[in-house]
């Protein structure tokens, strides 16, 4: 499929618009002048992309939980529990696994058998399924903003449903809701998908509706590097900003160094906007998202809690616009509702205590930030230099060389050559950089990193650095040290 990086014309989008809105009976509810008007009334604090700016504006760390279930009902009930009892300043509404894969058969029987049952058997929010209404249902019945958080290649449809449902921010976009969450979804295909997505809330904002769009940061959630992870988001506020995006909020998974995730965090922000500076896009708002830890959990809920509060506090350091919360839950798979709410009253609780408290912006911290910069820097100029300036083409090219490459991600489109371990500080680094256009500098320090562990630990520095790695948070501590 060719893609470019080019603003979709209204012949272009519309008549794909045509097609979108039939592939499920749900898609007939959406009425595009009776949405506009509808999402024209909705109050700044009940509208995501206007909570996310005052928070910026403010200098507030906001809180949001993931959360979804079968049932409207239930679902309601669980969001209105998160605000009241946990306290979110954000809502989401988590899409179950079969809309993912555009499987709303499947959601038909998962929905039937979830009112069978009188318990969710899905596990998270059907919205194509319960179409503009159902959205409309649970807008109505909760007082804070809601935004769609998935990781599906063609949100088409789920686009259209929620936004015209009242749901004012949409999670994901052309690589990250691809690589890391599907095996075999062409590259190219998965970015004209994410164009119209992006188009539709340009559609949007040229009517005077504004919608926020999130790039999903963290990517596979296991040891992604921090220029790896900000390339991506950057390459997607780009292409979203190209489509007539206005609000975005780039983000990026807690690895759980110190330094290294707060000099993540301001190095997005700051190249980001350099970026849409360079390419003239000067009326996007930026905004930053900190997930806390997204890598495997300790059962124990109170070592949980631990890891909880710990992403929280590097996130308000970090002044990110809002933290993802994690629950005590997270070892075992879908938490309960007051689980979900005890992580959020934790993360509060760290919010509420570091409120107007930023790490300083000492020598270690900028050697951090631009390191960063300057990885992420070599890999997004040479996807533009393999485009030949088009970074739609460039990035379908870069993952065919593996310019951009996402460690363990399932994607066949993805290299798979890149690996990733801690430093003896805990910072993650380049084991293995596969095509990466890294300079010289680059590599040798990220080597040097890896050799100060491999002295201290009196091994090489080996692939097995990173497989310890893997689990070691879930076995209570941060670096995988030998055995
Ligand atoms: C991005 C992956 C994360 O989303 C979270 N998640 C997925 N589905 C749900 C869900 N239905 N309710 C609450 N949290 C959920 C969970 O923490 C998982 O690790």
């Amino acid at each position: 499929m060719k893609v470019q990086n080019k603003r979709w014309t209204d012949e272009e989008f519309f008549t794909e618009r045509e097609k979108v809105l039939k592939q499920w009976p749900t898609g007939a509810e959406v009425d595009s002048q009776e949405a506009i008007d509808f999402l024209k009334k909705i109050p700044e604090e009940k509208n995501f992309a206007d909570v996310m700016a005052k928070a910026k504006r403010e200098g507030k760390t906001l809180a949001q939980p993931r959360a979804g279930v079968a049932l409207i009902d239930a679902h309601i009930e669980l969001l209105t529990f998160l605000t009241d009892q946990g306290g979110a300043d954000l809502l989401p509404s988590t899409i179950d696994s079969y809309t993912r894969q555009n499987r709303y058969d499947e959601c038909e029987v998962g929905i039937k058998e979830s009112l069978k049952a009188g318990r969710s058997l899905l596990n998270g929010f059907p919205a194509v399924n319960h179409g503009v209404k159902g959205c409309r249902m649970v807008y109505n019945a909760v007082s804070k903003p809601l935004q769609a958080r998935h990781g599906t290649p063609d949100s088409r449809l789920l686009a259209e449903i929620i936004h015209a449902g009242g749901y004012t921010s949409n999670e994901g976009g052309a690589i990250s809701y691809n690589v890391p969450y599907a095996k075999s979804v062409p590259i190219d295909r998965c970015l004209h998908d994410w164009q119209y997505c992006d188009r539709l809330v340009g559609f949007y904002e040229e009517n005077g509706v504004h919608i926020n769009r999130e790039p999903f940061g963290p990517l596979t959630g296991t040891l992604c590097p921090p220029s790896t992870s900000n390339a991506v988001a950057i390459v997607e506020a780009l292409l979203a900003a190209e489509q007539g995006v206005k609000n975005i909020t780039v983000g990026y998974g807690q690895c759980g160094n110190l330094i290294q995730d707060v000099a993540a965090i301001r190095s997005l922000e700051e190249q980001v906007n350099e970026y849409l500076k360079k390419f003239g896009y000067n009326d996007v708002l930026i905004t930053t998202v900190f997930h806390q830890w997204m890598g495997g959990f300790p059962q124990d809920e109170a070592k949980a809690f631990g890891v909880i509060s710990w992403g929280a506090a590097t996130g308000s350091l970090a002044g990110a616009t809002k933290v993802i919360v994690k629950t005590p839950h997270e070892a075992i798979g879908i938490p309960t509702k007051e689980a979900n709410a005890e992580g959020i009253r934790a993360t509060k609780m760290v919010l509420n205590m570091t409120e107007g408290q930023l790490l300083p912006e000492g020598k270690e911290l900028r050697a951090e930030i631009d390191l960063i910069k300057a990885e992420t820097r070599c890999i997004i100029e040479k996807l533009f230099e393999l485009g030949k300036g088009d970074l739609a083409v460039g990035t379908v090219e870069g993952f065919a060389q593996g310019v951009m490459d996402v460690p363990f991600a399932p994607s066949k489109y993805n290299a798979g050559k890149m690996m990733p371990a801690r430093d003896n500080n805990g910072a993650v680094r380049y084991l293995f950089t596969g095509n990466l256009p890294f300079t010289k500098d680059i590599l040798d320090i990220n080597r040097e990193k890896l050799e100060e562990r491999a002295k201290f630990e009196g091994r090489p520095v080996s692939f097995d650095m990173t497989t310890d790695d893997i689990f070691a948070v879930g076995f209570g501590r941060l670096i995988g040290r030998p055995k």
